[in-house]
């Protein structure tokens, strides 16, 4: 008999059925062009790999403008229930407004799921059209808090009666006298927590252990925002020191033992620490940071940032390898299992309907869903098959605008010769 149903959790251990259950949001803009090309490539994927044995059997839950049209709402609880019921769910991008209207779908799926860290890894495919001489050289993996900071939505529009109110008590109460031009500001609250930070980090740890890593950085603008930047990076230092001992060195205890006994013995602690495999956890202010993985991209590896910096950083690091086309993730919580794999770009409108983005950022979020289940088979052949198409410059309007002598194909098209070379 075929075992078959939800995904579940044990013990911190996916239980996985041969016919596993996968909700999905087909998404606004270009989703369904994307969409309907990326499952045709999971379910060969995975067909091919076991045979038959095992299925992905989707089942589509709405949110954006399809629930809208249909149920009047833009997120609806039953699609949060499902998800939250069936662990393990994939989604195409959806639209948020700019400057007004309904917050950003995207975000309260993470938030209401609390969804805690938005995993990104960024690898070249050779063959890639990239702007820089050595793309190759980027091989990252960004751990941005998905659930704090900014996107928490606490922010009041200019001239409400709530921002005359905080105006006030800020002056009043706190004798805050820099807000520049007062009767016409609106003002956003930037909270990031000792929690939030720690479970983050501790999750890009235990991956960079996991993985083989080099290297942790944690990115901020402390020495502006003390309080809130600032305090994460401390935290992450905490948490590494506390928490993981002697599988890391940080640049904290490089810095005391620098104080102690001096630059070399400092120099000698590290290169001791590098040589017997410790993780190196570093940290690097925003600015710099993002100069520095351009000009030395060599020296950063697992990267663990804030929401915003993190989302900044993602589209970046992705024009370094090819762009946004080429860029999946996830949103996880690593406690209680549940995970929504999700490309990294958005919608881009002016592309809808037209059969011809690159699907690859949600056939490779796929890839990283069918690794979170264990099939490594599929994921393994996917991602072989992604490298063979581009080695034979069969490729997407984005690429081909870059690339001499390529075939510019359809959406369709591309997951065809995806298929094909499986
Ligand atoms: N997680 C999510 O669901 C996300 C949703 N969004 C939302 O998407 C909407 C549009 O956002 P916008 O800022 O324009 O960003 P988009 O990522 O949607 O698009 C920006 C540009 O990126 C390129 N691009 C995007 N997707 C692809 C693809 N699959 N293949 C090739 N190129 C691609 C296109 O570049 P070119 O013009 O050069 O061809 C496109 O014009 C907004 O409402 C935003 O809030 C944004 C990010 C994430
Ligand atoms: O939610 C949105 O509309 C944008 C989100 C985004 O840019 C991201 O998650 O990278
Ligand atoms: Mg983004």
């Amino acid at each position: 008999m075929t075992n078959e149903g939800k995904i579940t959790v044990s013990n911190g251990v996916l239980n996985v059925p041969d016919h596993a259950t996968v909700p999905f949001i087909i998404g606004d803009g270009t989703g369904p062009d994307i969409w309907h090309a990326a499952s045709r490539v999971l379910e060969g994927a995975v067909e091919k790999a076991y045979n038959g044995k095992r299925k992905l059997v989707w089942k589509e839950v709405l949110a954006g403008e399809k629930a809208f049209n249909e149920t009047g709402e833009w997120l609806p609880q039953a699609t949060l229930d499902t998800i939250e019921e069936y662990l393990i769910a994939i989604k195409g991008p959806l639209t948020t407004p700019i400057g007004g209207g309904f917050r950003s779908l995207n975000v309260a799926l993470r938030q209401e799921l609390d969804l805690y860290t938005c995993l990104r890894p960024v690898r070249y495919f050779e063959g890639v059209p990239s702007p820089v001489k050595r793309p190759e050289d980027c091989d990252m993996v960004i751990f941005r808090e998905n659930t704090e900071d900014i996107y928490a939505g606490i922010e009041y529009k200019e001239g409400s009666d709530e921002v005359k109110k905080l105006i006030k008590f800020l002056q009043d109460e706190f004798n805050v006298k820099n807000i520049r031009f007062p009767e016409t500001s609106g003002l956003g609250i930037k909270p990031i927590s000792e929690e939030g930070t720690k479970r983050l980090v501790r999750g890009a740890l235990n991956y960079a252990i996991k993985e083989g890593r080099k290297s942790l950085t944690l990115v901020h603008k402390g020495n502006i925002m003390k309080f809130t930047e600032g305090a994460f990076k401390n935290w992450g230092y905490e948490v590494a020191e506390e928490e993981f001992g002697d599988k890391v060195f940080t640049w904290n205890e490089y810095d005391r033992i620098k104080e102690e006994k001096g630059t070399d013995a400092a120099n000698k602690a590290q290169s001791d620490a590098e040589a017997a495999g410790k993780i190196i956890v570093k940290d690097s202010i925003a600015d710099i940071f993002l100069q520095q993985i351009l000009t030395r991209p060599k020296e950063f590896d697992v990267v663990a940032t804030m929401n915003l910096n993190g989302d900044y950083v993602s589209d970046a690091l992705a024009a370094q390898v090819g762009g946004i086309g080429i860029a999946p993730g996830a949103n996880i919580n690593y406690l209680t299992g549940h995970a929504i794999f999700e490309a990294t770009h958005g919608t881009a409108p002016k592309y809808a309907g037209l059969d011809k983005v690159n699907p690859s950022s949600v056939i490779l979020s796929g890839v990283m869903m069918l690794e979170h289940l264990g099939w490594n088979e599929a994921a393994d052949m996917i991602t072989k098959s992604i490298e063979k198409t581009i080695a034979s410059k069969v490729v997407t309007y984005d690429f081909a605008r870059l690339m001499d002598g390529a075939t510019e194909v359809k959406t369709s098209e591309f997951a065809d010769e995806l298929i094909k070379n499986l």
